[in-house]
């Protein structure tokens, strides 16, 4: 394998709807955005509101089809100038995905959310029925004890916290065996506790089970700490791609002018 993600040039653009005077016009949400992880890392994806993280996470999984330029994931093309690759649900296999919220299916346990990381490999009908081995079952146990939600497995997941919930959502992940996980704003609407131990979760399947993870964050402070590398977007151009602990103060107010305040709470 020569990368884990290799992304080339990939511009994606949006049409801004007319707003009074102003005629409808087109807007680059990407512009000719390039990087590449080689081993597994902790990138964290940072930017102003509207800088286009969402958007580079989502093409990288293919939710997101750009015009031009080229995803690859474990050596699959997820999707070239402006198409999807045939391999794609291949490289959606071995990708695990974490949203903000409504990670997991409410009227089921969290059991069967973890499990559902099995489906990639196994017949569908024997997932639809839970009808799993009992290393299925070792295994989705030894994911949720992983978390340290074990003791809620039979718990309908609408009733987890949140903190839970996403926690839940990396078990899945370990479940699925995946080579990469995508997590948008994972921790955003958690209070300060949950989001430090999600975020840690993520530091140990980076470095125990060599996971490779990209995060989008609001919170700089977050990026910094738990993020080994820091790609930084404005108005849809990666304008810093580099070691966390090296993104200064200045770079920071250049790259979030007014926003700075509220993206980050160390010393300005
Ligand atoms: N479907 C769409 N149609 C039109 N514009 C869109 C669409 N999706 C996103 N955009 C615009 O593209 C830009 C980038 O959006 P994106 O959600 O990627 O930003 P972001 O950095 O993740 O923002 P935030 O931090 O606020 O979530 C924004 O200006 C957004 O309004």
């Amino acid at each position: 394998m020569s990368s884990l993600v290799e992304v080339q040039s990939v511009t994606k653009t949006y049409v801004q709807k007319a707003q009074g005077d102003t005629p409808s016009r087109p807007f680059k949400a990407l512009d000719a955005v390039s990087f590449a992880m080689t081993k597994p890392e902790r990138i964290g994806l940072i930017g102003p509101s509207g800088s286009g993280k969402s958007t580079l996470l989502r093409s990288l999984s293919g939710l997101i089809v750009t015009e031009t330029g080229t995803v690859t994931v474990l050596d699959k093309t997820v999707q070239s100038a402006g198409r999807l690759g045939e391999d794609v649900r291949a490289a959606r296999a071995s990708m695990g995905m974490i949203a903000q919220s409504f990670n997991l299916v409410g009227r089921l346990s969290l059991f069967t959310n973890a499990a559902l990381g099995l489906l990639g490999r196994i017949n569908p009908w024997r997932g639809f029925f839970g009808l799993w081995t009992v290393e299925e079952k070792q295994r989705v146990m030894a994911a949720l004890d992983h978390v340290g939600i074990a003791e809620r497995a039979g718990q309908r997941a609408n009733t987890l916290s949140g903190g839970q919930q996403q926690r839940g959502a990396i078990a899945r992940a370990i479940v699925q065996d995946a080579k990469l996980i995508l997590a948008d704003e994972p921790v955003a609407s958690l209070d300060p506790v949950s989001a430090r131990r999600v975020m840690e979760l993520l530091v140990d399947v980076n470095e125990r089970q060599k996971v490779g993870v990209i995060v989008t964050l609001h919170q700089v402070d977050y990026a910094r700490k738990y993020c080994d590398r820091i790609l930084a977007l404005k108005a849809g151009k990666i304008v810093y791609d580099g070691p966390a602990d090296t993104l200064g103060l200045e770079q920071l107010k250049d790259i979030y002018g007014s926003e700075i305040e509220s993206a980050y709470w160390g010393e300005i």
